[in-house]
């Protein structure tokens, strides 16, 4: 970065107005023409229209003619192109020309799905509104990441991504640069420190876009933003959608493939076998790439992209973004949720129920009073903005409640020291200077604090020893109120004595010891609405759900138990961290549902670990810093939007936009219905492929004595025209009854399985076969033929030929129709489904009958297609065979459900 220093400062700040970011801060302030009370929110706005968003530049988007040329130099389209070479060879201009725009439109198709598909993914940055702090025209507000400008103050915290190349004003950090300088450990960053840094990127007083924060809070300076920051310079990251086909592209590929491959030789096999029946070389070529043409499953794997993108964007809609496609069907199979409970499966909506200490401390006491004035302390949450912690909101309100109150500015201006709450610790302390003495209030889960008290407030107000039996009466009061689900918090202080203005800032082992408990709160977290009936609903679908949680086992256990989960055991943190890995993994592998209490993000590592290894498919939610590598460990990763950090939002694959349990399960259900509409399509697309083949079977096994049933674009037409919107519109069906009533798919199964190959060849394909071949050969008997009469151009049955081939045709819409349906649901039937359910199949089926009218009745495509208008025997013989096909399949699904 080129920094120029300026000394006067210009006017108005354009784009090359940057000061020396390392400069004093009151330099530093006049060369970005800001000042200590921030920007006014005019030249804010003002600035970013000069200077631009708050984004990197996109990585430029392909061009469209590029997508559309890799479309059509695609493998399979390759094959095509072979296809159509050969048939210009062997003379039929026709089929080459039908062959070309074959593939021209089908990369047309595929370019469209995947524009959507990109779309989806990008829309999705809608549904993560990245904000920070900033301080503008003196006051603190809001302002999303991408409309910060330079000269901008701002506010960090633990758990947030830096969003633009800050100079630290105020307070210390320590932040993760990985993703700059590949550092894998922290670093410190403090506004105080002495910068005798060499590069840009070391010194101490700078923090730079794209690094996070991982402890601590600041307040900092924007002196670059978008691409003028760093990471802009070094363009380290990439914005492209993350394009790595899933499991199930990857296996359909394969598939696809293979079909291909089958395809080919049931081409190359077609050749002698027309040559021994009697065609021509031509004729039997024609007719052999027109087989291949038809089998090759081009439009497959777009279609799977676009259900996918579909699920996505449906996903998002309830709640749960995905941040990658193939996230869509690992969340299906999802066996496993390990859960935090604050806020995910609670409302985070914290009251105090009860104040005990021994008794029940009555509102007013002199302990009640005492407790009061250590909460104001205690706390870095400011009530009258409802900003902060929600157990210290709750805390602030009862104190306000019992009479005490505290502007969080004197709070502050007396505060000499503060150990914020961290999780690991389970306690926050803080040193205030009170009326010329020096006071420790302390607050945190009761092991933690019980242990570091020597003293306990009596009813009166004066200390009395904390002996043995005193230290059990207040266990038995924790476990009390643990047990009816409070998140208990023992309270406590210590007076230090009067203030020596020359003492340095005493550290932790000093101020957290031989402390006097003050009182016990319990908190009343009450559990989210909808909890109990997603816990039901993983239930019934086969998953098992462990909370992992910070708080008490008793208080844990007891939401668990409000909201249906089992709870068979609860198993301490230290416990885990104790065990063995073979340990570990019997624990998780018996067959109940367990509490972690008193987690730490390192035990939900072990656990993400162990339940992958024993081969679940588990979902692991997070908000913290730390659940940084649990959530990147679980097969999906899954953080709250709401209260989580931007830490946790970038190391997981889904975010939870209202931190709801029941969106999780939301989200799974979605899952499973997308894999299975996937499933209903390849299903659909491959029962064609029997009536398409069998007629060709039939002439050459008849040695030619039966003539070809179908014509090469008839297939071409059927292929391209009459199945495309059907197959498109099962993507998009609503879940089948009973999605949520089976166990978990198998880590193991693929999206093709033996039943789903038997029900699509051996049922529908095979039925619709015979139907077919029936219409056929009825059409040519009644007008006199007999097998082995000749039916080419210019004999007397030629147009009766004309009349069978597209009777067979429209055979083929017909069963294709029934075929849809029954594909509508792999267990359900029918009537549970509800006929009118998915709006786009009946469109698409209108559009699939529509264009079997004009192949059949327009002349001009009559030439092409070599149809002829049906008489209306045929059409009254063709009208049963959508129900009958469906009929069948819905008598095989209903004997299946019976079983
Ligand atoms: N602001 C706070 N100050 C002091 N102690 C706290 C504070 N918040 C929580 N605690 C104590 O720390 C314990 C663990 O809290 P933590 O927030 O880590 O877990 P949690 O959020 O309840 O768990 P989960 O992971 O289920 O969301 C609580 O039971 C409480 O005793």
């Amino acid at each position: 970065m080129t920094l120029t220093h300026r000394t006067a400062p210009a006017p108005v700040a354009g784009p090359d107005d940057v000061g020396d970011p390392r400069e004093p801060v009151t330099r530093l302030l006049r060369d970005l023409r800001s000042t200590a009370q921030g920007l006014s929110a005019t030249e804010a706005a003002r600035r970013l229209v000069v200077l631009g968003p708050n984004e990197l530049a996109r990585a430029a988007r392909r061009p469209w003619w590029r997508s559309v040329l890799t479309q059509v130099v695609h493998p399979l389209a390759l094959l095509l192109w072979v296809a159509a070479a050969l048939a210009a060879v062997s003379g039929s201009t026709e089929l080459a020309v039908a062959i070309v725009v074959v593939i021209v439109l089908n990369a047309g198709f595929a370019f469209w799905q995947e524009t959507q598909a990109e779309r989806a993914v990008e829309a999705l940055q809608g549904y993560l509104p990245d904000e920070v702090w900033a301080v503008r025209g003196g006051a603190r507000v809001r302002v999303a990441a991408r409309e910060l400008v330079r000269g901008d103050l701002i506010a960090l915290e633990e758990g947030q991504r830096v969003p633009a190349d800050v100079r630290l004003v105020g307070g210390a950090l320590e932040v993760d640069t990985a993703a700059l300088t590949g550092e894998s450990y922290p670093v410190a960053r403090s506004a105080d420190a002495v910068d005798d840094a060499g590069r840009l990127l070391d010194s101490p007083v700078l923090v730079f876009s794209g690094s996070a924060v991982t402890a601590g809070t600041a307040t900092g300076l924007a002196f670059a933003t978008g691409a003028h920051t760093e990471l802009g310079r070094i363009a380290a990251l990439s914005q492209r959608v993350d394009a790595e086909p899933s499991p199930l592209e990857r296996q359909v590929r394969r598939v696809a493939w293979l079909i291909a491959a089958v395809a080919v030789g049931a081409g190359l096999a077609f050749l002698p076998i027309g040559l021994l029946a009697g065609l021509t070389l031509t004729t039997a070529a024609v007719f052999a790439i027109g087989l291949l043409v038809a089998n090759v499953p081009e439009g497959l794997l777009p279609t799977i992209t676009l259900a996918l993108a579909a699920g996505v964007r449906q996903m998002a809609s309830r709640g749960a973004v995905v941040k990658r496609l193939s996230a869509v069907e690992t969340l299906g199979s999802t066996t496993t949720i390990c859960t935090d409970k604050t806020g995910t499966l609670t409302a985070n909506r914290m009251t105090v129920a009860a104040v005990a200490l021994r008794v029940e401390v009555a509102p007013g006491s002199p302990v009640a009073a005492t407790l009061a004035q250590v909460l104001v302390r205690c706390s870095t949450a400011d009530l009258a903005d409802g900003d902060g912690d929600p157990t210290e909101l709750a805390l602030l309100a009862w104190a306000r409640g019992s009479g005490v109150e505290l502007a969080p500015a004197v709070r502050d201006s007396d505060r000499w020291v503060l150990h914020r709450f961290e999780a690991r610790f389970r306690r926050m302390t803080t040193v205030d200077r009170v009326a010329g003495r020096v006071v420790v209030s302390v607050k945190g889960a009761p092991e933690q604090v019980l242990p570091r008290c020597a003293a306990l407030l009596g009813a009166d107000g004066t200390a009395t020893a904390l002996d043995a039996a005193a230290r059990d009466a207040v266990e038995r009061d924790v476990e009390r109120l643990a047990g009816v689900g409070l998140r208990v918090l023992a309270v406590a202080r210590r007076d230090l004595g009067p203030v020596d203005p020359a003492a340095v800032p005493p550290d932790r082992d000093t101020t957290d010891r031989d402390l006097c408990l003050v009182g016990l709160v319990g908190l009343e977290d009450p559990p989210r609405d909808g909890v109990a009936g997603a816990v039901a609903g993983c239930h019934t679908a086969g998953i098992r759900i462990h909370v992992v949680t910070g708080d008490h086992g008793s208080t844990a256990a007891e939401i668990a138990r409000r909201v249906g989960i089992r709870a068979d055991r609860v198993v301490d943190g230290e416990l885990v961290d104790a065990m063995s890995e073979g340990e570990l993994r019997e624990l998780l592998t018996a067959d109940d549902e367990l509490v972690f209490a008193r987690a730490t993000p390192e035990t939900k590592l072990r656990i993400a670990d162990a339940l992958h290894r024993s081969g679940e498919v588990v979902a692991m939610t997070g908000d913290g810093v730390n659940d940084a590598p649990a959530l990147r460990r679980a097969d999906i990763g899954v953080a709250m939007g709401a209260s989580g950090t931007d830490v946790a939002r970038e190391a997981a694959t889904v975010v939870l936009t209202d931190d709801n349990f029941a969106t999780l399960t939301a989200g799974v259900e979605e899952g499973r219905r997308v894999f299975d509409n996937v499933r209903k399509f390849v299903l659909y697309i491959f029962a064609h492929a029997v009536p398409e083949v069998v007629p060709f079977l039939v002439f050459a096994l008849s040695g030619g004595a039966i003539p070809l049933p179908l014509t090469v674009l008839q297939i071409l037409a059927i292929d391209l025209g009459t199945e495309t919107l059907p197959a498109l519109a099962l993507g998009r069906e609503p879940a089948e009854p009973g999605l949520m009533h089976r166990p978990p798919r198998p880590r193991s199964e693929g999206v093709i399985t033996g039943r789903m190959l038997w029900r699509a060849w051996g049922v529908l394909g095979l039925l619709s076969a015979v139907l077919v071949l029936g219409v056929f050969a009825a059409v040519l008997l009644h007008a006199g033929w007999r097998p082995g009469d000749a039916v080419g151009p210019g004999t007397a049955l030629h147009d009766v030929y004309r009349q069978a081939t597209t009777a067979t045709f429209a055979a083929i819409v017909a069963c294709q129709i029934g075929t849809a349906f029954a594909a509508r649901t792999e267990w359900a039937s029918l009537r549970a489904v509800g006929l009118a359910t998915n709006p786009l199949l009946l469109w698409g089926i209108a559009g699939e009958l529509l264009f079997t009218g004009v192949l059949v009745y327009w002349p001009l495509a009559q030439d092409v297609f070599g149809t002829a208008a049906l008489p209306g025997w045929v059409l009254l013989v063709l009208l049963p065979f959508p129900v009958l096909v469906w009929g069948v399949d819905e008598l095989l699904r209903a004997r299946r459900r019976r079983r």
